[in-house]
């Protein structure tokens, strides 16, 4: 039987210019659950994703994924590994359409052309995308290239989904759209981890929550106990916008 934590770090350390973002982080993420990663900004929590995904290489500590290792993997041998990353939307290339967009994430298991198509079509239906089949997936909103991430992310049997503000910028409509779509999925089987600022969102989705603050992990467990948590008060107390963000750009870019 597979053991009931798929992401564990142990004093995990991440150092950008020279300055410590990750502290001795020490986590477990829970098989088949929503964990929520909420934090000031300026916390680490998309440089902890950053770590997760393959994109950042940690200074010390170790990652496990699924039992393994994973420290210094690249991201696509992670994704390999069933973990997808989903962070903002970025420019699309191409000229492929959202079929063939998802068509792609299929290949990896269903063989020939056609039947990937045929998944692609079942995958976009699930994900909504049925009536953008056939645009250009540069053509679609960003509210929709989530979808599309998603759609892709499932396509491929992803199973660890790290997901970096995918509630930021939707109207309300779109969020409800997504916290259910995660739910969903969950119950699928599906483990996510998702780093959110939008706390009445994360109240509705998450299972689970894990706080951190100025690169150290401070509070972690269920999200009404998390909540009480006098030392997670004394966080969001100093929530103030991370001054060097503007200036740098996304952890992961
Ligand atoms: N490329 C970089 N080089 C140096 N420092 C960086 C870089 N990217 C982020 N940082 C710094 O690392 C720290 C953690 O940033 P990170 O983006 O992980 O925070 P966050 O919790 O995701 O914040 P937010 O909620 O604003 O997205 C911040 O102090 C940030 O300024």
């Amino acid at each position: 039987m597979k053991p009931d934590i798929i992401v564990a770090t142990h004093v995990l350390n991440l150092q950008l210019d020279g300055r410590a973002v990750l502290d001795n982080v020490r986590l477990a993420v829970s098989r088949g659950r929503v964990t929520a990663l909420v934090g000031p900004a300026g916390a680490g929590k998309s440089a902890l994703l950053g770590v997760l995904s393959g994109n950042l290489s940690p200074c010390g500590g170790s990652v496990e994924i699924e039992g393994r290792n994973v420290a210094g993997m690249s991201p696509h041998v992670l994704n390999r590994l069933g973990v997808q990353y989903i962070g903002p939307p970025g420019p699309e290339q191409g000229a492929r359409t959202v079929r063939e967009c998802i068509a792609l994430g299929a290949q990896w298991h269903v063989r020939g052309h056609h039947a990937a198509l045929a998944q692609a079509d079942e995958v976009a239906r699930r994900l909504g995308l049925e009536f953008h089949l056939h645009k250009a997936a540069a053509s679609l909103q960003p509210a929709l290239r989530k979808r599309l991430a998603l759609a892709s992310a499932v396509a491929r049997r992803a199973h660890l989904l790290l997901l970096d503000g995918i509630l930021a910028g939707l109207s309300a409509s779109e969020r409800a759209w997504m916290v259910a779509t995660i739910r969903d999925l969950r119950a699928d089987g599906m483990t996510v981890l998702m780093a959110e600022r939008i706390m009445p969102c994360v109240a509705k989705v998450a299972d689970d929550v894990l706080v951190l603050e100025d690169g150290k992990l401070i509070a972690q467990g269920l999200p009404h106990a998390v909540s009480r948590d006098p030392a997670v008060f004394g966080a969001y107390a100093g929530n103030r916008p991370d001054p060097g963000r503007a200036a740098r750009g996304p952890a992961h870019a």
